[in-house]
């Protein structure tokens, strides 16, 4: 049976994690006024329940989007991650449902090179402790373990968006830097690549992780990479808490065997602002730690806030999926005049054809096709013209394969 075809204010979106206002202004300017606007993210049991009439979610690193929160979110059309990283989004099921799913890859960038540099900075001479024992009525002068950061070798893991970004900002002021990466990537300025991370460690007088969270960096900070450090190296992680085992960076630092370690991420996070957090690097000398904050600038959050919203109402609106990191990219022209149908179904043999045929036994006459296809899924887009009858719509569903079926109408409304 067809769907009715929904008017854009009723297309609801739900927008979690105090994304910022920017987002939610820029949907409405761009016509969508069912926007529900909350501060912190939701557990999986009351995210399940809101979910299901949900058209358009948007989350940040907090909001666990899992198989469980895609099987209930039945209206869902696409995801849109505020921020960097999407590990906390199943994407494959997302992608299993024709879910794009979207991010903002650079607009934090800069917020977190900074962090680092200044911690590096700080924890090269000792700060923390010297402030916390200032804070208490101590007075601690001394030059033990103080070190400029001029001729110190700062180790970079994971040469990406912010780690090439804290290299050039690093080497101003003075660092000479390294880094590892599984890429074979140009060095900013002076700054080189190394073969191994051993060698890395080996080498720097401060690392600092900027990995995605992978199979392949879950826990690669242990113990024994640990020992790899020089003595009195200082660790930091501004990356993901699953990057670093936590417990041989706290014995190193109780031992002594690292000055100092700032860590942004944990294995587990507070849920919000009123949880406890808890962690064996409370309370250890020379450990900045800070609740996830790497990110959290009122700059970077407003250019987050315009960056995904716009990629959302751009889907939304036109079918438009450039930078989805689990979808076909199909960048799309506008189609005045002409309806757009989008269909989405796994990529297997046959389903192009059997949607020509659908489309050729109704008698409705192809205006633009795209199609773009990864391994799993193919997304196809059809512009016709005006002039076609609902009974089309429900053989285009009906054909074998079909994830999802979504047409654009002319005059702004779409049928989900
Ligand atoms: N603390 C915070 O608030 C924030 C944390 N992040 C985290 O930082 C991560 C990195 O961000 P970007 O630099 O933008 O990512 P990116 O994708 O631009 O760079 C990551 C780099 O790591 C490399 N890499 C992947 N696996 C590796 C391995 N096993 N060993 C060495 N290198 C490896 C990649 O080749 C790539 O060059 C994000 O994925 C996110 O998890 C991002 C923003 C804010
Ligand atoms: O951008 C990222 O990947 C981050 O880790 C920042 O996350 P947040 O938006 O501060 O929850």
């Amino acid at each position: 049976m067809a769907k009715t075809s929904l008017d854009k204010s009723k297309i609801k979106i739900l927008l979690l994690e105090g994304i910022h206002q920017t987002a939610v202004d820029n949907l409405r300017n761009a016509g969508y006024s069912n926007i529900e606007h909350l501060p912190t993210s939701l557990d999986e049991a009351a995210l399940i329940e809101k979910i299901r009439d949900v058209h358009f979610i948007g989350i940040r690193s907090r909001t666990q989007l899992n198989e469980r929160v895609f099987a209930a979110a039945e209206k869902l059309v696409a995801v849109g991650c505020f921020c960097i990283g999407t590990n906390q989004v199943d994407l494959d099921a997302a992608l299993a449902r024709g879910i794009p799913v979207f991010n903002a890859p650079y607009s934090n960038t800069r917020s977190v090179a900074e962090l680092v540099l200044a911690e590096a900075i700080m924890l090269l001479r000792g700060i923390p402790e010297k402030s916390a024992r200032a804070h208490e009525g101590g007075w601690l002068k001394s030059a033990k373990n103080s070190h400029e950061a001029r001729g110190k070798t700062l180790g970079i893991v994971g040469y990406g968006s912010i780690g090439s970004q804290l290299s050039v900002l690093a080497e101003s002021l003075g660092f000479d830097v390294i880094y590892y990466d599984v890429v074979a990537k140009l060095g900013m300025g002076n700054a080189r690549q190394v073969g191994s991370l051993e060698e890395l460690l080996a080498k720097a007088d401060v690392v600092s992780l900027h990995v995605p969270d992978l199979p392949s960096t879950r826990w690669m900070i242990g113990a024994e990479q640990i020992a790899c450090m020089k003595p009195g190296g200082i660790l930091i992680n501004a990356s993901r808490g699953s990057v670093v085992v936590i417990e041989p960076l706290a014995e190193a630092i109780r031992e002594g065997r690292l000055n100092g370690a700032a860590v942004d991420v944990f294995p587990v996070e507070p849920k919000g602002n009123d949880e406890e957090f808890e962690s064996p690097l409370r309370g250890l000398p020379n450990v900045i730690l800070t609740p996830h904050i790497g990110g959290s600038t009122l700059e970077a959050q407003e250019n987050i806030g315009i960056e995904v919203s716009e990629k959302l109402a751009t889907y939304s609106d036109n079918g438009t999926t450039v930078t989805s990191v689990n979808f076909p990219e199909v960048a799309l022209p506008s189609h005045p005049g002409k309806h757009r149908l989008l269909h989405i179904h796994d990529n297997v043999p046959g389903v192009m054809s059997e949607i020509n045929r659908v489309l050729s036994e109704n008698s409705i006459n192809i205006a633009g096709q795209y199609l773009q296809t990864n391994d799993k899924v193919g997304y196809v887009v059809i512009d016709v013209d005006k002039a076609y009858g609902p009974q089309a719509l429900d053989a285009l569903r009906q054909v074998a394969h079909t994830l999802k079926v979504r047409v654009l109408y002319s005059e702004g409304s779409q049928d989900i």
